[in-house]
């Protein structure tokens, strides 16, 4: 059974959709992030799941039943969010504690469950440790550690990471998804960083603009990216118009190339998106398309190298090899570097 569902839910906030027809099944354990540019409705999403929000139409579902009129206090989950809201007059212990103190739990179970946590998040040893002595990475795991200690079903994390720099940030990330699996929590996670969101989850739910555009794991949304808008927002790509002639042969920059796609219209208008990675260099003889290198950078693991092809259009390309300013080569698209696309309308 889905530990959460959603059911044609949308959210107007004056003249304002943030959300439309939104519908989105999570199951027990999974980490399913909600990615997207900021404005397109992750932060609501998470905020009527929570019961920060209601939703104006559709349904909240948590294992099965109809949560909608429950508040927050009543869903068996919890929620870290990007300010790390601890308690500054309480100390670390009495902040992880706070929950079950509320609840009323024995102090000896209380003590055993904080001392657990602690382990949990890497800060053994801080129970005496002020607030404003812990530095922002501290400070975000006592967070977490606070949501956790009550043993909720489901963790809602909005950019919790957001405000530390990038090297903790990615330290956090693999120390996230460990922590989830240990505990087996569902977590749903908000970014905005595709990056982050790659990494972490078991499935990614892509939005904008108040819609799902796709909902896959990360390899599906990298690889088999629906529209141009997912496969913008994943990663670099180039996406050139083309023909889908027939199942398996598709036509750009006026060539024909196998592809390993099917079930488009035969001639049927598309957009193809080939990844810098995918394309290989190789003498122009050899090459399906030929160009001139117009700059190279080096970017640490390879080479960014862009090429102009012989009607006009700029290919990126990411390769371990060095090319000339000038040079002319060939590239060569094998068909599985070739994802169609529908084309947007
Ligand atoms: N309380 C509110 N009143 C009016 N409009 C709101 C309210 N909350 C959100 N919105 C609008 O709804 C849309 C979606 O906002 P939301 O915060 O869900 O986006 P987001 O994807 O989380 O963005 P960000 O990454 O910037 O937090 C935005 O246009 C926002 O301005």
């Amino acid at each position: 059974m889905n530990i959460i569902e959603l059911k044609g839910v949308s959210k107007r906030f004056a003249e304002k959709d943030a959300l439309v027809d939104i519908n989105l099944s999570i199951r027990p354990k999974e980490f399913v992030t909600l990615l997207g540019p900021s404005g397109c409705g992750k932060t609501t999403t998470l905020r009527i799941i929570g019961g920060f929000e209601q939703p104006t139409n559709g349904d909240v579902y948590f294992e099965g039943r109809r949560i909608n009129h429950l508040p927050p206090y009543q869903r068996q989950l919890n929620t870290v969010f990007q300010k790390y809201a601890l308690f500054p007059h309480l100390n670390v212990y009495e902040n992880i504690a706070f929950g079950l103190n509320i609840k009323k739990a024995a102090q000896k179970d209380i003590a055993k469950k904080v001392a657990y946590m602690l382990q949990l998040v890497n800060l053994e040893g801080f129970e005496k440790r002020k607030i404003h002595s812990l530095s922002g990475g501290q400070q975000q795991r006592i967070a977490i550690a606070r949501a956790l200690v009550c043993e909720p079903k489901v963790l809602l994390l909005d950019e919790p990471l957001g405000a530390l720099d990038l090297k903790l940030r990615k330290e956090m990330q693999l120390e996230l998804k460990k922590m989830q699996q240990q505990l087996g929590i569902t977590f749903i996670y908000v970014t905005h960083d595709q990056e982050e969101a790659l990494t972490m989850s078991d499935r990614v739910v892509v939005m904008s603009d108040g819609e799902i555009q796709q909902i896959g794991t990360p390899e599906d949304i990298y690889n088999e990216p629906v529209n141009q808008f997912v496969a913008d927002f994943i990663g670099e790509g180039n996406i050139l118009k083309g023909i889908m002639l027939e199942d398996y042969r598709v036509k750009f920059e006026e060539q024909i190339f196998p592809c390993i796609d099917k079930g488009f219209g035969n001639n049927e208008a598309v957009e193809v998106l080939v990844r810098p990675e995918d394309i290989q260099i190789v003498d122009p003889e050899r090459g399906m398309l030929r160009g001139i290198v117009e700059s190279v950078v080096f970017k640490g693991v390879h080479y960014e190298i862009m090429v102009r092809d012989e009607s006009g259009t700029h290919w990126m390309i990411h390769s371990i090899h060095m090319a000339k300013n000038g040079e002319a080569v060939g590239l060569k698209i094998l068909p599985d570097a070739i994802h169609i696309m529908k084309k947007a309308v």
